[in-house]
């Protein structure tokens, strides 16, 4: 797997979850993936084709979302297609029946209007699993409910024994619940990962939708893309759209709209432009949602609050998924919350209707919150926060911490007006009747005679109305629904907590009671004082430029890997593809600071993939080295990476005062010579007669590793032979990794491990893996010799011996070798690892298949 890995998608290790989940599915089980947006979920169903040779079926709700990435699939030298409406090309039902592509993307509809015919062509010629993408849809819980999706359970009868695996980043309990259901899901491997994108800060402010705000906005957009990088901002309608896209283009941003109504041409060149870093700014509504894969978007803005927190999630998390700093920005005003109960009470089934209103009430308390929003979020999805502080977002990073005040007056008032209106009414009875308002119904009501009427007038009804969420937060306040036949009614009384407040506050006399200001009161606040609000677009904001530096970057390989962004763009131009579908800027990044000489070391670089190397090695090579001629900079640079926690390794940083040159010196690379082109064993090597006195043979070893590490070639069969370093222990030191959670010290991993691996083991795999080196996965017999018969070869080591078997790829059609076990062993399976095997039948193996080790 680890081979595979690296080959078409360039990277030493999985992230949490991938392997397991891999391997789940190559085990034939169902299973159910809840990960992060950007956590690397479609690696789970893209790689298991490319090891068993089989389509992998892939479900997915979007032409655009299919088209992203067919695109960056071929790029890897995967070969993937889509089947839906939007397929010109008659010829893809066809092929795909014939098995030509490792990944074939269906819409919903296309796989349910399939023939029976069309899936038994296809599962004749070998399906690896069919995956769901983005599986919520199923559900009526979910925030993008589709219809098509509930039928695809009909395609089970036509998949025997194909494992269906469902993905999606945003799924509550119910949702994940539902999906098991509606997909007939059996005895499912569930993983769920933290749904924490801790590289995106998230912010949110009220706004008004007035040319004013939309001005201001386009401003600071404007001084903001000047910096690099795409930004996304969604609407909630097509107005909004228009209205935005306008203000946007009278201030010089090069930014297109992107919604229902425009037609399929326009929408999907908008897209393209986008995904080819030929337009900066999308304006669009959710119509733009799914259907992004655009990895780089550094800002998503969103000009009122979406209809739920899951849109809310998915939608801010297109930004950063390549790991490196986002923002997201969320401007709502209070209208945004009442469509809720207009869509409540059209005619919807009762389950439906309560979620729409259960999503809405979410949004708005995610919006008045004034704590951490990251712990917000991650609550709303079941996950504990571990942190108070996440440092990266606005409540978080207030210059001053969170501040409380005393609110004991405000909140009596408030209290006792509420309980005036009986629990008949919602917040606004209550707040108008403390401003004052001699409105019909306040005086039918007599309110306008009770002794609070007016008392609350210095402050504006945004304020009362930020200040009863926050109430209603903390449990003074209760909301009830109330179902008329034209809407759902919020109605507002007091809570036993807020009783107690108000009888303590009534008998003591004046009772503490300290609260943060939630954002829309801060505003209300700043606007009665006539101080001006910023919009704070560019607050948490991280130039790339300054990204770097402060990830070790000089000035010079700054340059290096603004050149490389160059070269990017012309090959993407040239080959009809987006930029980020050729590499990654993570990846570019890694390249800029190691400056390979060779294709064997670019080779090395987290990220880069055999196809890469291929297309594009020379014309990288020959920018690197005419980049650092001019710079002066020396090349074959050897960084190290931090490794952040488990989540994000993806963000992992450069850092450079671990970086050094290595210095390979002359004695180094005279005993990797020795060792790999003369064929020395590391004893000869170490007690050479030429040398005035032996030297340690742990030291030629670590002189050959050495080189190894700086790119030298290296017979691995021989040398795990002589190192005796076994597949099994490179798997328990995998494992103890995967345990750990990181590589970059040892010792914690060698607490894992029995005393018969050593701290040289554990360099060992890490070297090989740095390397792409792993050890066939799947087809390794072990022979004891004395279980080989005659004519037994003489053996000169009395262990074990272990023969690689290539075998699916090297003897296809040989009938002995094409099924496990490739070698029909007659003489019994004791264990997968231990069999008797007659000599003939192993003289067979070893002679047709391709040989590791023997
Ligand atoms: N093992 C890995 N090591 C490093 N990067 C990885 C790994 N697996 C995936 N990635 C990278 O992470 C990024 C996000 O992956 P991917 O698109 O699969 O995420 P996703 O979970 O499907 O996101 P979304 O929910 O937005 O569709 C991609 O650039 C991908 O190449």
């Amino acid at each position: 797997m680890e081979t595979v890995l690296k080959e078409f998608f360039g990277y030493r290790s999985f992230r949490p979850f991938q392997k397991e989940i891999i391997s789940e599915i190559l085990n034939g089980k169902d299973c159910l993936v809840v990960m992060a947006t950007g956590s690397g979920k479609s690696m789970c169903y893209q790689m298991p084709p490319l090891i068993t040779k089989k389509t992998a079926v892939v479900i997915s709700p979007l032409i655009s979302l299919m088209q992203d990435q067919v695109m960056g699939l071929r790029q890897r030298g995967i070969r993937a297609e889509f089947l839906g409406s939007a397929q010109t090309d008659s010829t893809v039902d066809s092929r795909a029946q014939r098995g030509e592509f490792d990944v074939l993307y269906m819409t919903p509809e296309k796989a349910c209007s399939s023939s029976a015919s069309f899936w038994s062509s296809l599962l004749h010629t070998g399906v690896s699993l069919l995956a769901v993408d983005e599986a919520h849809c199923v559900s009526e819980w979910g925030h993008d409910f589709r219809p098509e999706y509930q039928k695809l359970d009909i395609l089970r009868p036509h998949l025997p024994r194909v494992p269906f695996v469902a993905l999606t980043a945003t799924a509550t309990e119910g949702v994940r619940e539902d999906i098991v259901t509606s997909l007939k899901l059996q005895n499912v491997f569930t993983a769920i990962s933290s749904f924490d994108r801790s590289n995106i800060f998230y912010g949110v402010k009220t706004f008004n939708r007035t040319s004013a705000f939309r001005e201001e906005l386009a401003r600071e957009v404007y001084k903001d893309v000047a910096g690099g990088g795409s930004t996304l901002i969604y609407c909630t309608t097509v107005k909004d759209v228009g209205e935005v896209t306008e203000a946007l283009i009278k201030t010089g941003v090069d930014a297109r709209p992107y919604h229902a109504q425009l037609s399929s041409k326009l929408r999907e060149e908008t897209h393209r432009a986008f995904s080819r870093d030929e337009l900066q700014v999308v304006v669009a509504t959710v119509a733009f949602g799914m259907g992004i894969d655009k990895p780089d978007i550094r800002r998503v803005i969103h000009y009122g609050c979406p209809k739920s927190l899951e849109a809310y999630y998915q939608e801010s998390g297109r930004a950063g998924r390549d790991g490196l700093p986002a923002t997201s920005w969320l401007y709502f005003t209070r209208q945004d919350f009442v469509k809720g109960d207009f869509y409540a009470s059209s005619n919807v089934s009762e389950a439906r209707r309560n979620a729409v209103l259960e999503a809405y009430s979410a949004a708005q308390r995610y919006c008045s919150s004034s704590g951490c929003r990251r712990s917000s979020l991650l609550e709303y999805f079941g996950e504990k926060s571990t942190r108070k502080n996440c440092g990266n977002c606005d409540n978080c990073c207030k210059p001053d911490g969170l501040q409380f005040f005393e609110m004991a007056e405000p909140a009596h008032l408030l209290l006792t007006t509420v309980k005036l209106c009986g629990g008949k009414w919602g917040m606004n009875m209550p707040i108008d009747v403390l401003r004052g308002s001699n409105a019909r119904k306040i005086v039918e009501q007599g309110y306008d005679k009770s002794p609070v009427h007016g008392l609350g007038r210095k402050k504006s009804a945004l304020w009362w109305k930020g200040f009863g969420d926050q109430l209603l937060a903390e449990g003074y306040l209760l909301e009830t629904r109330k179902i008329t036949p034209v809407a759902q009614i919020r109605l507002v009384s007091v809570a036993f907590k807020g009783e107690t407040f108000l009888s303590s506050a009534s008998h003591v006399g004046k009772t503490s009671l300290m609260l943060p200001l939630t954002p829309e009161m801060v505003d209300e606040e700043k606007k009665q004082a006539g101080l001006a609000r910023s919009l704070s677009v560019s607050e948490g904001h991280v130039s790339m430029s300054d990204h770097l530096k402060s990830s070790g970057f000089s000035e010079g390989e700054i340059t290096v890997y603004n050149s490389l962004l160059d070269c990017r763009l012309s090959m993407a131009k040239r080959n009809f593809t987006a930029p980020y579908a050729i590499c990654s800027e993570l990846t570019l990044q890694k390249i800029a600071k190691s400056r390979p000489s060779n294709e064997a070391r670019l080779r090395m670089i987290e990220g880069v993939n055999q196809w890469l190397v291929a297309q594009h090695g020379s014309e990288i090579l020959i920018r690197i080295k005419t980049c650092c001629e001019r710079l002066g900079l020396s090349l074959d640079h050897v960084e190290s990476i931090v490794q952040r926690p488990p989540n994000h390794d993806d963000t992992a940083t450069l850092v450079s005062p671990r970086s050094q040159e290595i210095n390979i010196t002359q004695a180094k690379v005279e005993a990797w010579k020795l060792w790999q082109e003369k064929e020395l064993s590391l004893f000869e090597i170490a007690t050479l007669p030429e040398r005035p006195r032996p030297i340690k043979e742990d030291t030629v070893l670590a002189y050959i590793c050495e080189c190894v590490a700086a790119g030298y070639e290296i017979n691995w069969g021989r040398f795990c032979s002589e190192t005796k370093f076994t597949k099994a222990k490179s798997d328990e030191i995998r494992e103890a990794i995967e345990k750990v959670g990181s590589s970059e010290a040892l010792k914690p991993i060698k607490e894992q491990l029995p005393e018969s691996i050593s701290y040289g083991d554990i360099k060992l795999h890490l070297l090989m893996l740095s390397r792409g080196f792993s050890f066939p996965a799947e087809d390794v017999v072990v022979l004891q010799s004395s279980q080989l018969q005659s004519p037994a070869q003489p053996l000169d080591n009395a262990g074990d011996i272990e023969i690689s078997l290539i075998c699916p790829k090297v003897v296809p059609q040989d009938p002995v070798l094409t099924k496990p076990p490739w070698i029909s062993a007659e003489g019994g399976t004791a264990s997968r690892q231990r069999r008797k095997l007659p000599i003939a039948t192993t003289q067979i193996a070893l002679k047709k298949a391709k040989v590791w080790d023997a």
